[in-house]
């Protein structure tokens, strides 16, 4: 009996590592991680190169007043706790490291405490946080408790050390994702609904492949544009916005829509257009004046809008100079980059190159079998590996269905306000209706 229990509860171990790890790690992993960064903390930090010399004076005064061997110093353990995911540890770095130093040996970290990734974030001047995981947090997303969008912030995604990536519009107003066909954008868009759709903002949709994706998401929209005559039209009048903001900001002597009283403050407004390439493109010649007047009001939009509380979410496949004039422009502006897998490399520099050129290469190396995953980059130089949830589209509309009351008064977009789509059934509704039972 003993044999067999004890057989019964290593299967039983071996089946939740690979079906349930956050429940292994749990039980099995944190202890054992935490015993083992516990135990050899100081002998691994000698051996990665992460200690200092002690100074003279505390030299003296060890070998001479404690009469003990001097050895040099790792950086101070300040808190170690362990999450559902991984363990958690903040140093005191002593003079002589920077984080830089842990960022380059947290391969080898990784490898000497058996975790499945060390993520090294400076949390203020002198201290860093080294985030470990047990396993895989990204083969399958679930996001962290706590994480639910608020103020003009939302949770989209999971990063690979743990803690959620949030797509904030007051840090990063103005953002580009890029991705192969397959690689995940719809679904990237649907975790960014879904959470705007809960806050009191104004949701414009620009979808010129006919609306087949955003078309979905007309109850929550204020504005949809499904071709690329609406789009221009309905950029034209969100221009006109911007500057009866900037106006009102004027009257009131202020620089920025927040330090605006509140009862004055107009609605933030984010403006989600889908496959820009088909805004650039033209087929005829008398499509060039169109291509015109949309590419200067996006660019107008990214340059200027942000103040008033205008914010542009941008998606398509490519985004370089071979779309025209004014493509790199705009790109520029869009400083939030989220790249999923590409087809080449260059797709990849021409999301990340200019803000995070170290992370060309992993968004290069991002497999076709994991969608989803993409690299999250902004101008601080700043780069995490990102993996979203996997909703649905009738999940996404239904959220907009149950926030279609935030839609906000907004007299200048009503001519472009959508109609909703023909209601289709909830999943497991059925529109036959039963038979009558008879006897
Ligand atoms: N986070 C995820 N987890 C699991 N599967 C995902 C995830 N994201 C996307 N997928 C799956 O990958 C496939 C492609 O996703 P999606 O439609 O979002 O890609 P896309 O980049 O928008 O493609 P396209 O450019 O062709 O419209 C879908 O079958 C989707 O269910």
């Amino acid at each position: 009996m003993e044999v067999t229990g004890a057989l019964a509860g290593a299967g039983g171990l071996g089946y939740a590592r690979v079906r349930a790890p956050r429940v292994y790690w749990s039980l099995v992993g944190l202890p054992v991680t935490w015993g083992r960064f516990m135990l050899t903390y100081r002998s691994t930090m000698d051996v990665c190169g992460l200690t200092v010399q002690p100074s003279r004076l505390r030299a003296f005064l060890v070998r001479n007043v404690a009469r003990r061997e001097v050895l040099p110093i790792p950086p101070k353990v300040r808190r170690v706790w362990g999450t559902s995911t991984g363990l958690r540890v903040t140093l005191r770095l002593p003079a002589g490291l920077e984080p830089a130093d842990l960022v380059a040996a947290s391969e080898r970290l990784r490898h000497a405490w058996g975790v499945h990734s060390v993520t090294v974030v400076e949390t203020r001047p002198g201290y860093v946080e080294l985030r470990m995981t047990g396993y895989d947090v990204l083969s399958r997303v679930r996001m962290p408790r706590g994480a639910r969008p608020e103020g003009l912030a939302v949770p989209v995604a999971l990063r690979e050390d743990g803690t959620a990536f949030v797509r904030d519009y007051r840090k990063v107003p103005m953002a580009l994702t890029l991705g192969a066909n397959n690689s995940g954008k719809s679904v990237y868009q649907r975790n960014l609904v879904k959470g705007l759709a809960q806050l009191p903002v104004a949701l414009v949709g620009i979808d010129c492949k006919r609306g087949v994706e955003q078309s979905a998401y007309a109850p929550r929209l204020s504005a949809l544009a499904t071709t690329p005559d609406d789009a221009a039209s309905l950029l034209d009048a969100l221009v006109a916005e911007m500057e009866s903001r900037f106006d009102l900001l004027s009257t009131h002597g202020v620089s920025d829509l927040w330090e605006l009283p509140e009862a004055l403050r107009p609605v933030p407004v984010v403006v989600l257009v889908d496959e820009v390439a088909e805004l650039f493109l033209i087929s005829s010649k008398k499509d060039e004046e169109r291509r015109e007047r949309i590419v200067t009001a996006l660019i107008r939009l990214a340059q200027m809008a942000r103040a008033v509380g205008i914010y542009l979410e941008v998606c398509g496949q490519r985004f370089g100079s071979e779309l025209g004039k004014g493509a790199t422009m705009l790109r520029a502006q869009l400083t939030g980059r989220v790249v999923h897998r590409v087809n080449d490399k260059q797709t990849a520099e021409m999301g990340l190159a200019d803000v995070a050129p170290d992370a060309v290469l992993a968004a290069s190396l991002i497999p076709p079998e994991r969608p989803g995953t993409a690299i999250a980059a902004d101008s601080s130089g700043g780069w995490a590996k990102i993996r979203t949830p996997h909703i649905t589209r009738d999940e996404a509309t239904a959220v907009c269905r149950q926030f279609a009351h935030l839609v906000p008064d907004l007299p200048a977009l009503e001519p472009f306000r959508p109609h909703s789509p023909v209601d289709t059934p909830a999943p497991g509704v059925s529109l036959v209706k039963p038979l009558p039972v008879t006897d």
